[in-house]
C-alpha cells in the first residue's frame, strides 16, 4: 500500500455553507500527519469523512486502501481517541480495555494477553485495578490511547489528545506515538493547538475555513515562507485572510 490515507477534492457541504473545501493530500503509512488549524476550520468534519462516519459531498478516496464509500470496513481498521477520552470512570484501567477488547471480539486468553500488552505499552502497570475516573489526566489519556489501540489499527485518528495535559505526560505521549509510528509502523493523524507539536510531526496540513493552505513536512513549508517556525507561517496564512483571521489567528494559538 503505497498510502495510508489518499484524499482528492475532499468536499463537505452543510445546505449552504461549505465546511471542506476540495482538500486533496496523500500520507505514507507508518508517518504522523499533523492536521493543524483554528477551531472550526474543518478538521473534526474531514475526520469524520476520512472514518466513514459522515458522506463527502463531492470528492474521492482511500484510507488504508478502502474507498471511503465502504465506512463500515474503514471504522473496523481505525483507532480513534476523541478529546474526551470516551473512557468509563466508574470502571477501572483492565475493566475499560477488556470492555474495548470485547467490543472488538477478544476473549479469552487472547483478550488477557491484550490487556497485559497495553497495560504496560501506557506505563499503567500497578494501576489496573484503580478506577479511571480517578486517574490524572496523563494517565487517562495513556489510558484512552490504549483502549484505542485494543485491536492493533494500522491507522490512528487522535483528535486533540493532549488538550489539557501537563507538559511531561505530553512528552511520555509523544514518545509513545514516535514509537507506535516509527516502530511499528501505525499511521497516525493528530490534531493538536500545540505548535510544539505540531513541528514534531513527519508531515503537517494547515487548513483553514475549509481549506488547504500549506501541506508538507515542517522543514518544507518553514522554507517555502521563509520563516523560522510554523507559528509563524500559519499566523501569516491566517493574517493574509483578511477580517475575523485574527480571532481565528487566536483560537488556533491557544
Ligand atoms: N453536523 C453539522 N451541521 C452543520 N454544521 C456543522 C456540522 N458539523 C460541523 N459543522 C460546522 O462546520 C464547521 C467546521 O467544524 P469542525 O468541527 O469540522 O471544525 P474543527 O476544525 O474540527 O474545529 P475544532 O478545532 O473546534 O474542533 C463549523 O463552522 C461547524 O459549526
Amino acid at each position: 500500500m503505497e498510502y495510508a490515507i489518499r484524499v482528492s477534492g475532499l468536499t463537505k457541504d452543510f445546505g449552504e455553507n461549505r465546511v471542506v473545501n476540495n482538500l486533496s493530500f496523500s500520507i505514507k503509512p507508518g508517518s504522523i500527519f499533523g492536521f493543524l488549524g483554528p477551531n472550526g476550520s474543518g478538521k473534526s468534519t474531514t475526520i469524520r469523512m476520512l472514518c466513514g462516519i459522515l458522506t463527502p459531498t463531492a470528492g474521492t478516496g482511500e484510507v488504508l486502501g478502502i474507498p471511503l464509500e465502504e465506512g463500515e470496513r474503514i471504522k473496523q481498521q481505525i483507532g480513534y481517541m476523541s478529546q474526551k477520552f470516551s473512557l468509563y470512570e466508574d470502571l477501572t484501567v483492565e475493566e475499560n480495555l477488556r470492555f474495548y477488547g470485547g467490543i472488538y471480539g477478544l476473549k479469552g486468553q487472547k483478550l488477557t494477553g491484550r490487556v497485559r500488552e497495553l497495560v504496560e505499552l501506557a506505563g499503567l502497570v500497578g494501576r489496573e485495578r484503580q478506577l479511571a475516573g480517578t486517574l490524572s489526566g496523563g494517565w487517562k489519556q495513556r489510558l484512552a490511547l490504549a483502549a484505542a489501540l485494543v485491536h492493533r489499527p494500522r491507522l490512528l485518528f487522535l483528535d486533540e489528545p493532549t488538550a489539557g495535559v501537563d507538559p511531561l505526560s505530553r512528552k511520555i505521549f509523544w514518545d509513545l506515538l514516535y514509537w507506535l509510528a516509527h516502530e511499528e509502523g501505525v499511521t497516525i493523524l493528530v490534531t493538536t493547538h500545540y505548535m510544539d507539536e505540531a513541528e514534531k510531526c513527519d508531515v503537517v496540513g494547515f487548513i483553514f475555513r475549509g481549506n488547504l493552505m500549506d501541506f508538507g513536512t515542517p522543514e518544507e513549508i518553514k522554507a517555502r515562507h521563509g520563516l523560522d517556525s510554523l507559528e509563524s507561517v500559519f499566523i501569516a496564512c491566517v493574517e493574509k485572510e483578511g477580517p475575523g483571521a485574527d480571532f481565528a489567528r487566536r483560537g488556533m494559538m491557544k
